[in-house]
Parts: C-alpha cells; structure tokens; sequence
C-alpha cells in the first residue's frame, strides 16, 4: 500500500487518555502516546499494534458532533449539553465505522474523539465528511480493488410474511437506525401480496430517484425484486424476453438483501452470512457485487430468471412439500426434506449441455469465489471483448452439446455455490458469483444410503462430488426433458387419437397409480415451483449487480486493517 500524505494529525482525547490521530484520505488511526512510546521509544505508525487502531475511510459510516445527539439525562430527548470552558474535553466528535466480528459478520462500531477547541472539533468532522464525499467522486478504488459507490437514497421492499415474520422488525429495528445514521433516505413499502414488489418495480416505481433497491425478505422475495428490475429493464431496452438468443441488458441500479427469510441462501452465498447488520453495512459502504443469472424457457416461453437453485427431482419435491406447510416457517424445509428423502423417488429424462470453455476452471478444483475474485474478473474482460467483436463463444457456434439420459434422484443447476447456514459450503462450493456459468450436478439412481451419505456431505468438509453416482460439469446453456413428454411422437399420439396433453396426463394417471414408473418433478426456481418440467436455460453472465463483495478472504477477516500503514 502506497504512503498517503496526511490530511490532519492532532493529540485528541479517547476516553481521557491522549491519542495521536492521523487522517490520509485512505486511513483515519488513533495511537495511545503513552503505550506507543512505552514500546518503542518513539512513535509507532501502523497496524493494529498495543494502543493503536485504525478504520480505512472506505469503511467509515459516519462522522458526527458529539453534541448533535447527546441524549439529555431527565427527559431521553436529544439537546445540547452546556459544557464548562476549562474542560480540556468538552468538545467532541464520534466516528462510526465497520469492525468484523465472527464468522464474516460486520458490526457498526464508534469511537469519541474530545478536544478543548471546538474549530479543531469541527476541522476533523468537516475533513472526513469531504472524504467520505470523495469516495463517490473519484470512483477509488478501495482496499479490495473493488469501486465502491455510495448510495444515497433506496427504494426498500419488506415481506412481512418471509421467514419468521420478523422481515419488518428487523427492518425497523436493525436496519433503518444505520441507514438514518448515514444519512441514506429511504422510501419503504411494504408487501400487501406476493409479487406486489416485482409488478410494482416492473410497472410504476420511479426508478430515477434511486441509487438501489433493498429487499427484506428471503430468497423468494430477492427473486421477486430481481425479476422486476431484469424485466423493466429489458422493457425499456426493447429486448423480448421470450427469444432465448437475445442478448439480455444489464440492470442499472444495485440490490441490496437484508436476510429475514427460511433459507437466505443468496445472502449468505454473496455476503458469507445471514446477519441483516452486515448486509445494511454493506450496502451503505456501496459495495458491488456483480452476478449471473439463467434465464429459463419452455420453447418460445419466457419462465422465470434463476441466480442461485434450479433444482428438479429431490430440491423440486422439497420445495412442492413445503410449500403446503408454510405455516411451520423455515422449519417447514427441514419435514419436508426427511419426507422427500424417505420417499427416495427418481425421475427419467435427457439432459444435454453445452460445457464451459477457457479458464473458468471445474466444479472440483477447489477455487472457491471470494472478493475481488479473478475468475469472474476474467469473465467480465472477455464480456467485453466479445461485445465488441459481436461475437458467439466457440462452443455456442460449434454447438458441442453433450447428451445424457438417465434415471435421476436430483439434477441441480448451481450458478452460485448456494452456502447457506444449512450448508456453509453450498451444493457446489466452487461454483462462482459471476463467471457466466452455472454447475450442472447430475445425482443418478442409487441407493438410499448412498444418497444419504451424498446429502450429509453437504453440511461437513466431504467432498459431496466423490460418489459413482454423481457428475458435475460447468455449463453455459442446458436443456432437460423428462421422459414422458419425449414419448411424444407424432406416432403415439395418433395411435392413441388424444391430443398430447391427454396423452401425457393419461399415462402419467395410470402409472402413478400401479407405481411402475415414475412421475415427473417440479422444477424448484430460487424457492418458487416452475409450471414446466421441460426446460431450456442459459446463463447471462454479470447481469445484475448487488450490494456485496463475495466473501472475504480468511486473512482479511482475521486482520482487517494489517495494511493499515500511515
Ligand atoms: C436429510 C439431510 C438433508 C441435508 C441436506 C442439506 C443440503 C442443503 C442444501 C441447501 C441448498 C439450498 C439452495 C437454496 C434454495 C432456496 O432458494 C430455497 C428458497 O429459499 P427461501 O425463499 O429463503 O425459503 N430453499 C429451498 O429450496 C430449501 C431447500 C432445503 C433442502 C433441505
Ligand atoms: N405480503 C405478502 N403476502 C404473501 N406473500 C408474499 C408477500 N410478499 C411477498 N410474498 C411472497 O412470499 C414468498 C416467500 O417469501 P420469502 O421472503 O422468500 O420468504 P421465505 O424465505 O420464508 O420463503 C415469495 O414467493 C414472495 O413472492
Ligand atoms: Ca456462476
């Protein structure tokens, strides 16, 4: 890290023992000068050592007069304290920043800096206001290479209904006290009826007046939200959703996820956990997190968008189980996954796959995708690249597509590993935020016990790939059609004289009920049951943008600030 020049640098009081505090327009630190001159002899200047912290600008929520807001003793109103003049303390400022704390989570924390003289005071709240302005300006890049882009105001969604029904508390309670704090406005509405957030994003919300949209709720919810924007935004650029060849538009503005759903899988597979704190800091510091989405068609029908599950088999049952015991709450996954497990039913059908070429790595190489991650960098270049060369990958123009068949227990499309406090790891653990691929995981017939074993490996470090039974393959397009509706060749209907949808209705009927055969699943879609079995999908890479930054690295969790030099 270069040397910054210093901005300001004064002795200041930090509950009354004096601190040297520096600010550069990357670092504002505070040393303790009597424990610093105790350890060495002279001034440390650094990282976190005895009696010494430092906070980077970028992660500074906050600066106030300590006098704004000091609560008034008899009445918990706020007013101004009258101070006495020999107070070599009376006057003070607070800065409010990020600290990490367990497992990827972020805290807000403050500091109280005290000085005798109030143009001093008012020097260091002016100076680091200026920075924090500057943030937005100069586009700097921050200590994880990334541009962070501070929002100022946001359009909020809360599902009242998500999760344990607390999306609203918590928004009220955690969430809008740190956004009132950094002076970010708001405009919240709250859900009357599913997909009230998406028609009203996707038909009347004034999207100018906005830096992003926050929504409070699950997976179900995000996907709500993500399908408004996407759609608006192709609306508006005149793409028809319906033609799978079409070159889809990004969306401009950013989401945010404050987690209050059952299973928060988009969250915590973005941000590395489910805690509505962080995800608000990390919305206000304006991270970016870009991400791929499939897009999903029956023939020439537009489905639905997909940026973490599609799950058909095992996930597609969980989820139609589940969905009749809503009132039950998150728990509702956990008896309809032993019931499914138990039911041990597998489907028939034909996948074929166009595989992913160049460096976007495998399933099972161990790259998992964390912040500032090269892999998806690299994808984003090449994005570029062939945008301008209007060009087709290789494999698409060559349409190497690989074919299979066969009898399936589950066949799960990660775009995203999909971590979750279920399972920390995720379905795919390599699988990445923006690489435009998704992880094609093809689980065959087998055993129940096999299975079982398969499924446990997803909650410890075992590797769930390292099974007979199971493929995995990083895709760009795939298609699945289930046996059933292959059947229907011009022959078999004729014979029969019923048109195909009887057909197929007939001969599903009377199979379920001898049990001979199995019966089609449903596809799960981010949490929401798709009306089709046979599907085609393509994976648009970095079509959205998200308030996150992937998930830290380990060091950078242990020791945030070791390249805190000033
Ligand atoms: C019998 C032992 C089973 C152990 C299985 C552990 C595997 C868990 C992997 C979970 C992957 C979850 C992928 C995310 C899916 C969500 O989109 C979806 C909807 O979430 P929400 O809107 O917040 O409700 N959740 C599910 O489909 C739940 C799957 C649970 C499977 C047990
Ligand atoms: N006000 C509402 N009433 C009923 N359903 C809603 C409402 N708002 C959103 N929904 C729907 O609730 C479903 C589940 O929401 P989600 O927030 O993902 O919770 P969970 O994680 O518990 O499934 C989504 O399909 C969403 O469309
Ligand atoms: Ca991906």
């Amino acid at each position: 890290m270069e040397k910054q020049s210093r901005l300001l640098c004064s002795e200041l009081c930090v509950q009354r023992r004096l601190y040297e505090v520096t600010l550069n327009c990357a670092i504002l630190a505070w040393k303790d000068i009597q424990i610093a001159k105790k350890h060495t002899g002279r001034a440390i200047y650094g990282a976190v050592k005895a009696g010494s912290s430092c906070v980077p600008v970028c992660e500074i929520i906050a600066v106030q007069e300590k006098d704004d807001d000091t609560p008034c003793k008899n009445t918990g109103k706020w007013q101004k304290v009258p101070q006495s003049p020999a107070d070599p303390c009376q006057h003070a400022f607070t800065v409010f920043y990020v600290e990490r704390t367990r497992q990827h989570c972020w805290w807000c924390s403050n500091v109280t800096f005290h000085c005798s003289d109030h143009s001093l005071c008012l020097l260091w709240v002016q100076t680091i206001r200026e920075q924090l302005a500057l943030l937005n300006s100069e586009r700097r890049v921050n200590y994880y290479h990334t541009f962070a882009n501070r929002p100022k105001s946001l359009l909020v969604y809360i599902n009242p209904y998500g999760g344990k029904q607390r999306g609203k508390q918590i928004y009220d309670h955690k969430v809008a006290p740190i956004f009132s704090r950094a002076s970010i406005s708001t405009d919240v509405i709250v859900t009357e009826r599913a997909n009230h957030a998406r028609d009203h994003l996707k038909t009347e919300a004034d999207l100018k007046k906005y830096d992003g949209v926050v929504c409070v709720g699950g997976d179900g919810m995000f996907s709500e939200i993500m399908h408004g924007l996407v759609s608006r935004t192709q609306q508006e650029a005149g793409v028809d959703e319906n033609s799978m060849e079409e070159t889809l538009m990004p969306c401009g503005l950013r989401i945010g996820i404050i987690p209050a759903g059952s299973t928060d899988c988009i969250c915590y597979a973005t941000v590395g956990s489910n805690d509505p704190v962080t995800s608000a800091l990390h919305i206000i510091v304006g991270d970016s997190q870009a991400m791929d989405i499939c897009s999903v068609h029956n023939e020439d029908r537009f489905l639905r968008y997909s940026v973490s599950l599609l799950g058909y088999g095992f996930y597609g049952d969980v989820l139609t189980d589940s969905e009749r015991k809503r009132w039950m709450g998150p728990a509702r996954y956990d008896i309809s996954g032993v019931k499914t497990f138990l039911s041990h039913r597998y489907y028939e059908g034909t996948v074929s796959f166009l595989p992913a070429e160049g460096n976007l790595g495998s399933p099972r190489d161990k790259m998992q995708c964390r912040t500032g991650c090269s892999v998806c960098r690299q994808s984003s270049s090449d994005k570029l690249v062939s945008k301008n060369e209007d060009s087709v990958s290789d494999a698409e123009c060559q349409d190497t597509w690989t074919v299979i068949r066969g009898k399936f227990l589950a066949i799960n499309a990660a775009s995203m590993s999909c971590a979750c406090p279920r399972s920390p790891k995720g379905l795919s653990p390599s699988a990445h935020l923006a690489d435009g691929t998704t992880d094609l995981i093809l689980v065959r017939k087998c055993s129940r016990l096999d299975f079982l074993r398969h499924l446990l490996r997803h909650t410890n470090k075992d590797d769930q790939f390292d099974h007979s039974f199971v493929e995995v393959y990083r895709v760009k397009q795939f298609r699945f059609s289930p046996r059933y509706q292959e059947c229907d060749s011009e022959v078999d209907l004729r014979e029969s004289g019923v048109t195909g949808k009887r057909f197929l209705s007939q001969i599903c009927r009377e199979h379920r009920a001898c049990g001979c055969m199995p019966s089609q699943s449903n596809w799960n879609c981010d949490g929401e049951i798709l009306p089709h079995t046979a599907i085609q999908v393509r994976v648009h890479c970095q079509l959205i943008k998200l308030f996150a930054r992937g998930i830290e690295e380990q060091q950078v969790f242990e020791d945030p600030y070791a390249h805190c030099a000033i």
